[in-house]
C-alpha cells in the first residue's frame, strides 16, 4: 500500500523570516496529516526551515541542485550540502527548469542519478505543454521524458522515487486537469515503470499530480486509483490552504 505523499513547492517566494512564520504557522496545522507532509523552501531558507521542523512530520525538499559534488560551478548547490543539512527530497525536472533554464533530460537524469548517490529522493517533474496535449502527443512527450530521465537506473531505485505529473499547461494558471484525465497519464506513467523496471517497481513508486492543486480539487484527486499524492505551488505558499490540502478526506 503506497502512502500518500503531498509536497508543497514554494518556487522563488519566501524570504528566510518569511519561511519561518510560514513554517510556524503549518506545523500544528499538519501535524495529524495522514499523508507524508513535505515543503521545498529556496535554499536560502533551507536550513533554518529544517531546524524549525525537527520533531515534526515535516519533511524538507530542496528545489533543484547540480549534480557534481563540489568544484567551479558558481551558483549551483551539490546534493553533499543539501543532505549535509537534512534535505530529504529535491525536484528535480519541474517545467520551470527545463523552460525557463533549458535543462535538458541528459542533466536532469544525472541529477536524478547524483541525488540516489547521495541519499537524497527525486521528485521527478514530467509533463507536457498545452501545445503538445492539442497535437495528442501528452504520452508520447511523457514517454520520451521518462525514458531519457531514468536511463541507466535500477528498479530498486525507481521503486523508492516519486513521479509529479504536471501538465504545463496547468501550473499557476488555475486550471487543473481532470482528475480523471490526470489519473489516466499517471496510469500510464505506472506501465511505463512496470514495463520498464517491474511489477515491484511499478506498485511502489508514488507518482504525484500537480498543477493548480486547492483544497477543492485534492479530495476528487486522491480519490483516483493511481494518484499519489500532489506537488502543490502557489496553495503552499499560504499555511491553512496548505493544511486544508493535506488534511484531505477520504470518504
Ligand atoms: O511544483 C508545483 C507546480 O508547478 C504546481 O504549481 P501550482 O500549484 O501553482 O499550479
Amino acid at each position: 500500500m503506497r502512502r500518500p505523499i503531498i509536497a508543497g513547492n514554494w518556487k522563488m517566494n519566501k524570504t528566510a523570516r518569511e519561511a519561518a512564520q510560514l513554517i510556524i504557522e503549518l506545523r500544528d496545522k499538519v501535524k495529524d496529516a495522514k499523508c507524508e507532509v513535505v515543503v521545498c523552501p529556496p535554499f536560502t531558507s533551507l536550513a533554518q526551515v529544517i531546524t524549525l521542523v525537527e520533531d515534526t512530520n515535516i519533511k524538507v525538499g530542496a528545489q533543484n541542485m547540480y549534480f557534481e559534488e563540489n568544484g567551479a560551478f558558481t551558483g549551483e548547490v551539490s546534493p553533499i550540502m543539501l543532505k549535509e543539512l537534512g534535505v530529504e527530497y529535491v525536484i528535480l525536472g519541474h517545467s520551470e527548469r527545463r523552460m525557463i533554464f533549458k535543462e535538458d533530460d541528459e542533466l536532469i537524469n544525472k541529477k536524478v542519478k547524483a541525488a540516489f548517490v547521495h541519499g537524497l529522493t527525486p521528485i521527478l517533474c514530467v509533463g507536457e505543454t498545452l501545445k503538445e496535449r492539442e497535437e495528442n502527443r501528452t504520452y508520447e512527450v511523457i514517454k520520451e521524458q521518462l525514458k531519457e530521465d531514468l536511463d541507466g537506473l535500477d528498479k530498486a531505485k525507481v521503486a523508492k522515487m516519486v513521479i509529479a505529473y504536471e501538465p504545463v499547461w496547468a501550473i499557476g494558471t488555475g486550471k487543473t486537469a481532470t482528475a480523471e484525465d490526470a489519473n489516466d497519464v499517471i496510469k500510464f506513467i505506472r506501465n511505463y515503470i512496470r514495463e520498464n523496471f517491474g511489477n515491484d517497481a511499478a506498485e511502489e513508486i508514488r507518482i504525484q499530480y500537480g498543477g493548480s492543486v486547492k483544497p477543492s480539487t485534492i479530495k476528487e484527486q486522491m480519490a483516483q486509483s493511481d494518484i499519489d499524492g500532489a506537488l502543490v505551488g502557489g496553495a503552499s505558499l499560504n499555511a491553512t490552504e496548505f493544511a486544508a490540502i493535506v488534511n484531505y478526506k477520504e470518504d
